[in-house]
């Protein structure tokens, strides 16, 4: 800390000496290196983290201060340290389908989010986890075609969201979208899609069609609301899925699993993108790549559903569990 301190104040002095150099003489004194402003800068932030430390330590009643963003890395690596040591002792929650549920709409009526916030947040992790799982260059067949079929509800919501990212990443996504909400929301999304030129299939192909025409399924057809058997179109379309022999990329929930005790004959993903936190099901996906994605949760409902979220890795959006 002396050496610290000792620092500061021959730097103080060297930037002052340059000052007055400046003023009398209309001259510089020799040019500081560029290295010599790295160390100087670095040595500032030093001194600033004393003072941090300091009044974090006066403050003892400030329970978490690892949201503090500006604070240079410095901090966030202190934090992050001292946060995963807590979450390790501590298991991530695996949530029921009525908690689920709760989170998603407290989100909404408590935490003054919008469905299409988090939404795109939530679609741009499962891109981005797709090309962890999946980078361009692994992609078997000439062209980076997907396929994207999505659902209903927001689970294909998120789908879509999900393919415009990846056609910004440069792959080539089609999409199936048999039933479409007649909402703002999702024909904003479509309309995006749509000109990003992404094609829309009329109806689903054949297993072997699909096999043969794509590297990746991605599966955005139910999320967390899915409950009892099957209806059409949804059925046939399962149906296919499981005879294709390409990997499935399931978005929150292996679509047709139930959301607590999942299916014995149901779809086996290769990669499951759990947003939010994984639910009760996740527990029974044997899939090579389990993500959790939806970086959004803020600290309080965080703490009220003790969901023990594990500290997402610098800026990424996305978490390899
Ligand atoms: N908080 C978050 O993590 C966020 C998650 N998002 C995604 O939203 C889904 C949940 O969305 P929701 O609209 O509530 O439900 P689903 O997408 O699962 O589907 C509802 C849809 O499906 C129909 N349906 C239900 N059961 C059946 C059935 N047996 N057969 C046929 N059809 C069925 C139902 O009628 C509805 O039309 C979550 O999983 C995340 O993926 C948000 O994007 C952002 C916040
Ligand atoms: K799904």
């Amino acid at each position: 800390m002396t050496r610290r301190v000792y620092l500061f104040v021959f730097e103080l002095f060297w930037v002052f000496r340059c000052v007055l150099c400046k003023l009398m003489f209309r001259s510089q004194p020799a040019e500081p290196s560029l290295s010599f402003w790295i160390f100087w800068m670095r040595n500032l932030r030093a001194l600033l983290g004393i003072g941090f430390l300091v009044s974090s330590r006066a403050a003892a009643t400030v329970p978490q201060t690892c949201s503090l963003s500006s604070s240079a890395n410095r901090h966030n690596e202190a934090c992050s340290g001292s946060r995963s040591a807590s979450t390790m002792a501590q298991t991530i929650k695996y949530l029921g389908q009525e908690e689920a549920q709760k989170v998603d709409e407290e989100l909404f009526s408590e935490y003054g989010f919008s469905v299409d916030q988090l939404m795109e947040l939530a679609g741009l992790s499962c891109a981005t986890a797709i090309t962890r799982a999946y980078p361009l260059a692994s992609l078997r067949k000439a062209r980076p075609a997907l396929l994207v079929v999505c659902g209903p509800g927001n689970n294909g919501g998120d789908g879509l969201v999900c393919a415009r990212h990846l056609r910004l990443f440069g792959y080539e996504p089609t999409i199936l979208y048999p039933k479409r909400p007649n909402k703002p929301l999702f024909q904003g999304l479509t309309t995006q899609c749509e000109k990003m030129e992404i094609p829309f299939l009329t109806e689903m192909p054949e297993a072997e069609v699909i096999d043969e025409a794509y590297n990746l399924v991605i599966d955005a057809i139910f999320g967390f609301s899915f409950k009892g058997s099957v209806r059409e179109p949804f059925g046939s379309i399962l149906d296919q899925l499981k005879k294709t022999t390409i990997p499935i990329a399931s978005i929150d929930i292996p679509s047709g699993w139930d959301v607590e005790t999942g299916s014995a004959d149901g779809l086996r993903p290769d990669t499951l993108v759990s947003l939010t936190a994984p639910k009760k099901s996740a527990s029974l996906f044997r899939g090579r790549y389990h993500f959790l994605g939806g970086r959004f949760v803020p600290p309080g409902l965080e703490r009220k559903y003790q969901l023990n979220l594990p500290h997402y890795p610098g800026t990424d959006c996305v978490l390899q569990l």
